[in-house]
């Protein structure tokens, strides 16, 4: 059992600031559904996010951008049924929160109401300041998410590490701030130099997660079907893989498959 899982009951927006006082690093994981998220959960993860990923992971899409709210409150209210402990951060997907504030409430509102997700995450700084301010002051924890904004992806072109000139960095630097400033509980920096990542961790007092980000940040995040193996396409330097899912798996459906047309499933035990 990890420190984390005998040191909190629930884990809620400010035990986060807390690990990162405490020197604790945080461990986050995607998950989408019922099934995969009570395993996570159960074994011990900080926070699940439900993110817009799934419209990757699960549905098949090239960006992020197709997903809508109704998807993601449909992803959101699954793993919510599964989680005891994980606080549970969704994804406000793309157009759900950009035309402005009210329609960010609206949509904030309508994520928390319906699925019983915990906090929301919504990706850039300074260009989303006043929705920021509006959902939190519903009283709604916001995490910031800066680098590479998949929403944004036809503004960059590619999937490449952001911030590496100095205006760009500049500019994240003062975006991280204005973010703590505004209220955000957490932030996440996704593909950018790690030493850049440092220097915000080390300004900031609420807690920087990274994904690429490397390892002078207070925590990580990873898609969890990246990290058990299951695509054999995405391939991205900061990816660990943790297990090869993607052989177990086809190595379970081939013999399924062999049993099935030899007649050897099911056998005398297994019908009635
Ligand atoms: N399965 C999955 N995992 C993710 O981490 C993820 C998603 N989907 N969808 C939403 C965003 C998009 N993310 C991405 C997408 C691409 C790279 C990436 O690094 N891709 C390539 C090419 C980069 C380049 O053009 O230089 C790589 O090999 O690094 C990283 C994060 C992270 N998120
Ligand atoms: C990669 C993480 C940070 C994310 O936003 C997602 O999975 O949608
Ligand atoms: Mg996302």
């Amino acid at each position: 059992m990890s420190a984390a899982k005998k040191e909190y009951k629930r884990i809620t927006v400010k035990s986060l600031t807390e690990m990162k006082s405490h020197g604790e690093k945080i461990a986050m994981l995607t998950a989408y559904d019922y099934t995969m998220a009570k395993i996570v959960d159960r074994a011990g993860i900080d926070v699940i996010l439900v993110g817009d990923s799934a419209s990757n992971v699960m549905a098949g899409h090239e960006t992020t951008l197709p997903i809508t709210l109704d998807q993601m409150i449909y992803h959101a209210s699954s793993v919510i049924r599964a989680i005891k402990r994980s606080l549970v951060v969704v994804d406000l997907p793309f157009g759900s929160y950009q035309s402005d504030p009210k329609e960010a409430l609206r949509s904030a509102i309508r994520i928390m109401k319906e699925s019983g997700g915990h906090a929301l995450k919504l990706e850039g700084g300074s260009e989303i300041k006043e929705s920021v301010k509006r959902i939190l002051n519903a009283g709604i924890p916001v995490m910031g998410h800066l680098g590479l904004t998949p929403q944004s992806i036809y503004k960059f072109g590619t999937y490449t590490v952001r911030a590496k000139e100095e205006a760009e960095a500049e500019k994240l630097k003062q975006d991280a701030l204005l973010l703590e400033k505004l209220g955000c509980f957490a932030l996440v920096l996704e593909k950018v130099p790690s030493a850049l990542a440092k220097e915000v961790a080390e300004s900031l007092t609420i807690p920087v997660i990274g994904i690429g980000a490397g390892n002078g940040v207070d925590g990580q995040v990873l898609v969890m079907h990246d990290m058990l193996g299951m695509s054999k396409e995405f391939s991205p330097r900061f990816l660990r893989r943790y297990l090869d899912l993607h052989t177990l798996m086809t190595g379970a459906f081939e013999q399924y498959i062999t049993d099935v047309k030899a007649v050897d499933f099911p056998n005398e035990e297994e019908q009635y």
